[in-house]
């Protein structure tokens, strides 16, 4: 049984159909480049992976059941996402990386927000930070630990490192990496094509909503 299964999924707004008749299979440890042109459908894709939209036509499951049904509290701790334009609460860095603690009725474990800041070469000093004071790159990191604080089952990112330069790219990718090689599956949106290939284990081509080709590279 895959992980995530899409059958014959469509999705369509307003009489357009943004994503057609797609099916794809998407199994534990896969780390998925998907690529294609602008407004092809790849952010409507990770869209319907963790329901923030729901189908128009077809299925997906995830491990076996079928998504739709899934408490979406309970689907947002095993399928995490961070997207291109963060979405982050406008208070603390430390309000921000303590939210999946409270929603997992937890005690905030200090250890761990220093292990983050530490994997992405960040200052603890960040914590008491205005969001309103980070600048786009920071903020882009700081949504990035909050999806991974906990770690999912399947990890979502639409162009993480858009708003990155160089230096901080690869640390970011260095960390996406390592949670692929600790077991968890990424399906990561990106328009650079030299990143696409160098840690991914298949590549989705959309264009129009439709597949172009999924192809295995390891
Ligand atoms: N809920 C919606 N209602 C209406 N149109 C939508 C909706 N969601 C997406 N679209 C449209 O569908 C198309 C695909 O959008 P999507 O964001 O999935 O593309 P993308 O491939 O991720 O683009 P980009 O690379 O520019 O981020 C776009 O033209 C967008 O405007």
């Amino acid at each position: 049984m895959s992980l995530l299964e899409f059958s014959h999924v469509s999705f369509t707004r307003e009489n357009r159909t943004i994503v057609n008749d797609l099916s794809l299979s998407i199994e534990a440890g896969d780390f998925l480049s998907i690529v294609g042109p602008s407004g092809s459908g790849k952010s409507t894709v990770l869209r319907l992976c963790c329901h923030l939209i729901s189908p128009t036509e077809g299925t997906i499951h995830f491990h076996g059941q079928d998504l739709m049904r899934f408490n979406p509290m309970e689907l947002r701790k095993q399928i995490s996402y961070c997207f291109q334009m963060p979405y982050l609460f406008g208070d603390t860095v430390r309000n921000n990386l303590e939210y999946p603690f409270l929603l997992r009725n937890k005690p905030v474990d200090p250890d761990r927000l220093e292990e983050l800041f530490a994997a992405f070469q960040m200052s603890t000093s960040n914590l008491e930070k205005e969001i309103q004071h980070l600048s786009g790159g920071e903020k882009q990191r700081i949504a990035l630990m909050r999806s991974i604080v906990f770690q999912p089952e399947i990890l979502l990112l639409d162009e993480v490192t858009s708003a990155l330069d160089v230096a901080n790219t690869q640390i970011v990718e260095k960390v996406i990496e390592a949670l692929n090689q600790a077991g968890i599956t990424i399906l990561w949106i990106t328009h650079n094509p030299e990143q696409s290939r160098k840690y991914a284990n298949k590549i989705l081509t959309i264009d129009t909503g439709e597949v172009r080709s999924l192809e295995a590279i390891r």
